[in-house]
C-alpha cells in the first residue's frame, strides 16, 4: 500500500523551493507541511509569490531542525553551495531523509570540491552517505534504505543524459568530447546579480565560466565511472535570454562506422522502460520549448560521415528536471514507488 509522506523545502522562496512546491502540490502521497526561508520566516509564501495566493496559505516556518523534525518526514535543501553543507548533515542526525539540490554533495573528493567550489567541502562520511541521483542512470541505487540524495546539476543531467550511453558502447574516442551547453537565467538561481539583469542578458548571448564550470568535475566523475577509465571533456557553458531550458550539443569522434540509425536504437534499448528520457527519430533535434514545464530529457543526434564525428543533442527544463523534477523522482525511487509519480506534465506548447 502506497504511504503518505511529509515534506519540508528550506529555500522555498529560491526558484527550485518554488518549483518543488508547483510539483509536490500536485503529488498524490507528499503533503507540503513546511515552506522554510531564512529571510522572511513568518510572512506568507503568497506575499512573495503571488502566483500562489490562495493556494498556498501557510506562513514561511524558520531553519529549526527540530521545528522540521516535528513537521516532516523528508526534507528538500533548495539552498545554495555551502549552506546545504552545514544543514544536510544536521537534518539526517535528527533521523530526516535529505534531497539536496546543491552541489554540496555530488563528487566524492573533497580535494576536488575545494578546487571548484572554492570553498571546504562537507565531511567526507557525508559524502560517502549521499547518492548521486541522476535517476536513469543511478536509480537502482536508491530505494527505501537510502536516506540522503545528491540531486545531480541542471548541465550535468542533460550532458551525461546524452553522453553516458555513447560512452558505455565504445563507440566514441573517449579523448575527443567536447560540450556546448546553453542555459536560460532561471539557471543562476532567482538572486539578483548584475549577470542575469535584464539589460545584461536581453538580446546577448555569451559565454561564462569557460574551463572554470562547477559542473566539469561531476560530469567527469561521471563520464569516468561508466568509462572505467578517466575521461576530461571541454565543456563551455553560454546564457541564453530566455526563462528556462538547457541544450547541451555534445561532439565526439567516432570509433566506429556508426550512423544515426545505430545510435537512434541502442539509445532507446539503453533507456527503455524509463519515461522521460525521449529519443527522436532521425533527421529531428529536440528544442527546449519541446521539454518546458516537464520533466523530460529528449535527445537527438547526427552524424556526419564527412568529419566521422557525432553530434548528440540533448535538452531540458533547467528548474523541473535539471533540479526540482528529478528530486521528487528521486523521493519516488527512495520511497519505492514509480519514478514518475506526481510528474506526468505535458511540456507547456507553445
Ligand atoms: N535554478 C536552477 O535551475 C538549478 C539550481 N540548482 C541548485 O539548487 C539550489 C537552489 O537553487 P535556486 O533555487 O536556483 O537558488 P535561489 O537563489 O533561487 O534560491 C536559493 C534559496 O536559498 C535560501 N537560502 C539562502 N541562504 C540560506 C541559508 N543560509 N539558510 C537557508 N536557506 C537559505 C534563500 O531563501 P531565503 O532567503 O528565503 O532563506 C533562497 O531563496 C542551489 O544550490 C542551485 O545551485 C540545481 C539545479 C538547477
Ligand atoms: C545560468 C546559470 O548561471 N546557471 C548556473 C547553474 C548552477 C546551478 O544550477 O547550480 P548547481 O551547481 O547546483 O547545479 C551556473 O552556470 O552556475
Amino acid at each position: 500500500m502506497n504511504k503518505s509522506i511529509r515534506a519540508a523545502i528550506i529555500g522555498s522562496t529560491g526558484y527550485g523551493g518554488v518549483e518543488l512546491i508547483r510539483l509536490l502540490l500536485r503529488h498524490p502521497h507528499v503533503e507540503i507541511t513546511s515552506v522554510i526561508s531564512s529571510s522572511t520566516a513568518g510572512a506568507p509564501i503568497s506575499e512573495g509569490f503571488p502566483h500562489l495566493h490562495t493556494i498556498i496559505r501557510d506562513k514561511l516556518d524558520p531553519v529549526d531542525v527540530q521545528l522540521i523534525r516535528s513537521k516532516a518526514d523528508v526534507v528538500f535543501t533548495a539552498t545554495p553551495h555551502g549552506v546545504s553543507a552545514e544543514i544536510a548533515p544536521q537534518l539526517l542526525d535528527a533521523g530526516l531523509k535529505v534531497i539536496d539540490l546543491s552541489g554540496d554533495f555530488r563528487l566524492r573528493s573533497r580535494e576536488a570540491y575545494k578546487e571548484w567550489y572554492k570553498r571546504e567541502a562537507a565531511e567526507q562520511a557525508y559524502l560517502d552517505q549521499a547518492v548521486y541521483g541522476l535517476a536513469e542512470i543511478y536509480g537502482d541505487r536508491v530505494n527505501e534504505n537510502v536516506s540522503f540524495i545528491s540531486n545531480p546539476g541542471c548541465y550535468p543531467t542533460a550532458t551525461l543524459l546524452g553522453l553516458i550511453p555513447a560512452v558505455k558502447s565504445g563507440w566514441i574516442d573517449l579523448k575527443s568530447i567536447i560540450v556546448d551547453a546553453k542555459s536560460g537565467v532561471s539557471g543562476a538561481g532567482r538572486g539578483l546579480s548584475l549577470g542575469s539583469h535584464y539589460s545584461e542578458v536581453n538580446e546577448n548571448f555569451k559565454a561564462y565560466k569557460v574551463n572554470k564550470h562547477q559542473h566539469i568535475p561531476e560530469i567527469e566523475q561521471a563520464l569516468s565511472d561508466e568509462a572505467g577509465t578517466p575521461v576530461v571533456t571541454t565543456f563551455t557553458t553560454h546564457l541564453v535570454p530566455m526563462t528556462r531550458g538547457i541544450m547541451c550539443t555534445s561532439y565526439a569522434t567516432l570509433t566506429d562506422s556508426k550512423t544515426e540509425e545505430d545510435f537512434i536504437e541502442y539509445y532507446e534499448q539503453f533507456y527503455e522502460g524509463r519515461p522521460f528520457v525521449r529519443i527522436r527519430p532521425k533527421g529531428t533535434w529536440p528544442a527546449t520549448k519541446e521539454v518546458w514545464g516537464s520533466n523530460y530529457c529528449d535527445i537527438g543526434f547526427a552524424v556526419d560521415q564527412r568529419t566521422n564525428r557525432v553530434t548528440i543533442i540533448s535538452v531540458i527544463d533547467n528548474v523541473v528536471k535539471g533540479a526540482a523534477g528529478q528530486a521528487v523522482q528521486n523521493l519516488n525511487l527512495m520511497m519505492g514507488w514509480d519514478e514518475g509519480l506526481g510528474l506526468d506534465f505535458t511540456p507547456v506548447y507553445p
